[in-house]
């Protein structure tokens, strides 16, 4: 692979691809004090968007950096720029801190200090919390983590709003519950992976079984609040399907994942949760700007004045 190549691969581009979609809708959910629609300004939306992306990016690339022992013992992760030596750790950790100082300076002069701040500590949160700590302490370490990686549509929002409005803590909730049955689909598959490199995953610490059922648990929770915009007015109808579709689509996943029928299934659940994700948050954006206002049911939260 090419060095760019490699330093493309530090930045986790399909992972961060999903964060960033999900910020960008943030964005374009955005509404007022009012309640009403806010078309963001181009303004905010590019330089929003490379600042969080750049953020993202940051974290992977000290993600890589610090995890570069167990990416090493993991056949998943073997072939990663550090584990192989085809960059050094002072490449890394430069790349890294570029990437995180440019977008805190992108964020701060062009976007706003609340998004800067919000956006620092995701970084710091995933970057530090998670990977060098959480990750090596407890197999609640992806729940606890998962707040980071559910930031960015929160972020996208106050990048255009520069307020935090409850509204956007509710999507952040929504990726938050959808992290864990992501996640430990992916270690049943390579619960092997984990435990030559000692990383406390519960399927490593509690076993399979107990690790499908606590799929199972949070994908019954990610229903019932991916239920909540709609029930807030901040939603309607359309988005109520969706949401219905597919998280009755999940559950059958998670369900049959308790009996799985061959050994690819853990795989093929956590391939679903991406473009379970994905297709939501299409459907929250959708249902946003196709239908008037007006129409749409629920009960629209009231600010406090
Ligand atoms: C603490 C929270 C999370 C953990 C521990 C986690 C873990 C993982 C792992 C281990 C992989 C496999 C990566 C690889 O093989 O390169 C993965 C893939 C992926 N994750 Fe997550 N994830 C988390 C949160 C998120 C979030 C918040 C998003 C997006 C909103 C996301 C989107 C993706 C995508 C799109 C892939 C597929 C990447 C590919 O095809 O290579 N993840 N995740
Ligand atoms: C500023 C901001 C929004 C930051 C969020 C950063 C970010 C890239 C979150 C994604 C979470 C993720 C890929 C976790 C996997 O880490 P892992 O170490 O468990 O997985 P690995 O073994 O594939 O490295």
């Amino acid at each position: 692979m090419s060095a760019l190549g490699q330093y493309l691969e530090l930045t986790k581009p399909r992972v961060v691809a999903l964060l960033v979609f999900c910020a960008v809708i943030g964005m374009f959910l955005a509404v007022d004090a009012n309640g009403q629609r806010v078309l963001p300004t181009w303004h905010a939306v590019v330089f929003g968007t490379l600042g969080i992306w750049l953020a993202s990016a940051s974290a992977a690339a000290f993600n890589h950096l610090i995890d570069q022992r167990i990416d090493k013992l993991m056949a998943r992760t073997s072939h990663r720029p550090l584990a192989t030596g085809q960059l050094t750790p002072m490449q890394v950790f430069v790349f890294a801190m570029v990437l995180g100082i440019v977008s805190m300076l992108v964020l701060v002069f062009l976007v706003n200090m609340l998004t800067a701040v919000l956006t620092f500590f995701s970084l710091i949160g995933y970057a530090v919390i998670y990977t060098a700590y959480l990750k090596r302490a407890t197999p609640q370490n992806i729940v606890i983590g998962g707040i980071a990686g559910a930031a960015p549509p929160m972020l996208g929002w106050t990048a255009v709003t520069d307020s935090l409005h409850p509204y956007a803590l509710q999507l952040l909730l929504i990726i938050f519950v959808w992290t864990p049955p992501h996640f430990w689909a992916l270690a049943i598959f390579r619960v092997d992976d984990y435990s030559r490199a000692q990383v406390p995953m519960l399927p490593v610490t509690h076993g399979v079984t107990y690790t499908r059922w606590h799929i199972l648990f949070y994908t019954i929770l990610l229903f019932v609040v991916t239920l909540l915009p709609f029930f807030t007015g901040m939603s309607g109808l359309i988005y109520l399907f969706g949401a219905v579709v597919l998280g009755a689509g999940f559950l059958w996943y998670a369900i049959r994942l308790l009996n799985p029928p061959d050994e690819l299934f853990a795989m093929k659940t956590f391939n679903y949760s991406i473009v379970y994700l994905m297709v939501l948050f299409a459907f929250l954006l959708a249902d946003h700007w196709l239908v008037d206002p007006v129409i749409q049911t629920g009960f629209r939260f009231e600010p406090v004045a």
